[in-house]
């Protein structure tokens, strides 16, 4: 056991994909972000920085080389994916990664339930688990605490999706990652599902990692923000500066303006 203050520590990881081949990629070199308990953090960065390698390494997905993930006390550095679902909970950009279209809505949140625990088929949906589902789900202003017995294939992108936000935060994971989990959504659904992502987050103080590419969003969200850039981070703003951060001074700062990918608005 590790004996860290942080809630989420990542430690000197490097990682590097096909090496000694013609398609080496170095995508992450020697990333150090440590996360306060309640942390959201905003990540940015060019095309191919290495964000996703980074949540990827966060949630399991990647292993890395070099270096350690800890989350409050524990090392889960070579934790499998199932064991570290007890610690980090994760939304996808797709909107049927993270649900199950042939289930309803009470039971998809039933198996969220279960999460990081042997799962069973039996699900056992008393008056008050269906309660506390509609709860947790009225304040996406979305209607879907009425629908409850709604097969998940009937809703549209952005109600998966806010279910899928909800399914992630319903356990309170140490740890929630999210991989541009708006950018499948046309822009008002975004808005909805970016602003039930700020109140889950903030609500609940679940420490966050959040990629986007929606500068207004990394301006919006969150108390911290880091900008990534071949594989290292090459910005953090955080508290006060953060949020005196602008789109505009972000371009500029880091002369950005010719990067269409991260002028998505
Ligand atoms: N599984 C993989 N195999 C080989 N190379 C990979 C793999 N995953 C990522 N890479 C490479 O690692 C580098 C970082 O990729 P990553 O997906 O982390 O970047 P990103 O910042 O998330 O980019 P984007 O914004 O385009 O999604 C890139 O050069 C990418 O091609």
């Amino acid at each position: 056991m590790v004996q860290t203050q942080s809630a989420l520590a990542v430690s000197d990881v490097w990682k590097t994909f096909n090496p000694n081949t013609p398609t080496e990629r170095h995508a992450l070199c020697g990333i150090d972000l440590t996360l306060a308990e309640g942390d959201f953090t905003v990540v940015i960065g060019s095309n191919g920085a290495g964000k996703s390698t980074l949540l990827n390494v966060v949630a399991g997905e990647v292993s890395p080389d070099t270096g350690r993930v800890i989350i409050g006390d524990d090392d889960i550095t070579l934790a499998p994916v199932h064991r570290r679902a007890r610690y980090v909970a994760r939304v996808f950009q797709d909107p049927s990664q993270g649900t199950a279209a042939g289930l309803t809505v009470e039971e998809n949140l039933s198996v969220a339930l279960k999460r990081g625990q042997y799962r069973t088929l039996t699900y056992s949906l008393t008056g008050a688990r269906r309660k506390r589902f509609a709860e947790a789900l009225e304040p996406l202003g979305l209607g879907l605490e009425d629908r409850l017995q709604t097969q998940v294939e009937m809703l549209s992108g952005g109600q998966r999706q806010a279910l899928s936000l909800i399914m992630a935060c319903l356990q309170h994971p140490k740890a929630l990652v999210l991989d541009e989990h708006c950018a499948a959504l046309d822009p008002r659904t975004a808005e909805a599902v970016m602003a039930a992502t700020i109140h889950a987050v903030e609500n609940s103080r679940i420490t966050t990692l959040m990629i986007t590419h929606n500068m207004q969003h990394a301006i919006d969200c969150g108390n911290r923000l880091i900008m990534m850039h071949e594989g290292k981070i090459v910005f953090e703003a955080s508290g006060e500066e953060k949020a005196k951060l602008t789109v505009e001074a972000l371009v500029e700062r880091f002369h950005l303006s010719d990067d269409k990918a991260l002028l998505v608005q």
